[in-house]
């Protein structure tokens, strides 16, 4: 970690990404390089600036999984399997799962966006269907209005230059431009199977380039 001045550090490189964190450690921004020269905060330009209450991951899954083996061994820490792409310009988020059940409707997804995320992460079952999308360009920015960290989607998302152009991490298993059914179908707060895990309401997810855990506690490295 290099300390840039009294109150900002530079946290980690990701490719042509860093992260600032204040003195706490706490995420300040991310950044972009613009310039191919050696590192300096001179040459990164400010891209996003989070909201409060939102959590990012200042911690590498990578690290996570080498600092709690024993976890992993027992369970209590898993990593989804590596089918989800990558949108949105949050490459790295994490907070605790919120989970909602639904299949080609997505009314319940739009009405948890809605309220305070608080910097958790909305975990949508969507049972796998690629048929339609379940999150678009309106309820990625919501999400990033309320203050949430993220959006797994196990299904499909529509809008995907406005959710990229979005400070939110979203996951998903692709897109398609088709609408959702809108009839209020689905379960909140249920355990959901996705990616070859079961996930509850109420555990930690921690998502980046490499990939994604879920883990029973908060965790650090
Ligand atoms: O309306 C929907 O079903 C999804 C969508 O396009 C958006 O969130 O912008
Ligand atoms: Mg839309």
């Amino acid at each position: 970690m290099q300390v840039l001045s009294n109150s900002v550090k530079l946290a980690r490189v990701l490719g042509t990404r860093m992260i600032l964190l204040n003195s706490n450690n706490q995420f300040l921004s991310s950044l972009t390089q613009f310039s191919t020269s050696p590192l300096s905060s001179l040459q990164f330009q400010l891209r996003t600036k989070s909201s409060s209450g939102r959590h990012r991951a200042a911690i590498a899954t990578a690290d996570v999984c080498d600092s709690n083996a024993a976890l992993l061994v027992n369970g209590d820490l898993r990593a989804l399997d590596p089918i989800f792409k990558i949108y949105g310009q949050g490459l790295a988020f994490s907070g605790p799962i919120v989970t909602v059940k639904v299949f080609e409707d997505n009314v319940l997804v739009r009405q948890l966006l809605e309220t305070e995320g608080n910097g958790r992460v909305l975990v949508i079952d969507g049972g796998g269907s690629t048929r339609c999308a379940l999150v678009g360009g309106n309820l990625a920015q919501w999400a990033h209005d309320m203050a949430w960290a993220g959006i797994i989607v196990n299904g499909c998302i529509r809008d995907v230059d406005e959710i990229n152009a979005c400070d939110i991490g979203v996951r998903a298993l692709g897109s398609n431009p088709l609408k959702s059914n809108k009839k209020a179908v689905g379960e909140k707060h249920v355990p959901v199977q996705i990616a070859g895990t079961l996930i509850h309401d109420g555990e930690w997810l921690y998502a980046d380039s490499d990939g994604i855990l879920i883990s029973k506690t908060q965790l650090s490295v």
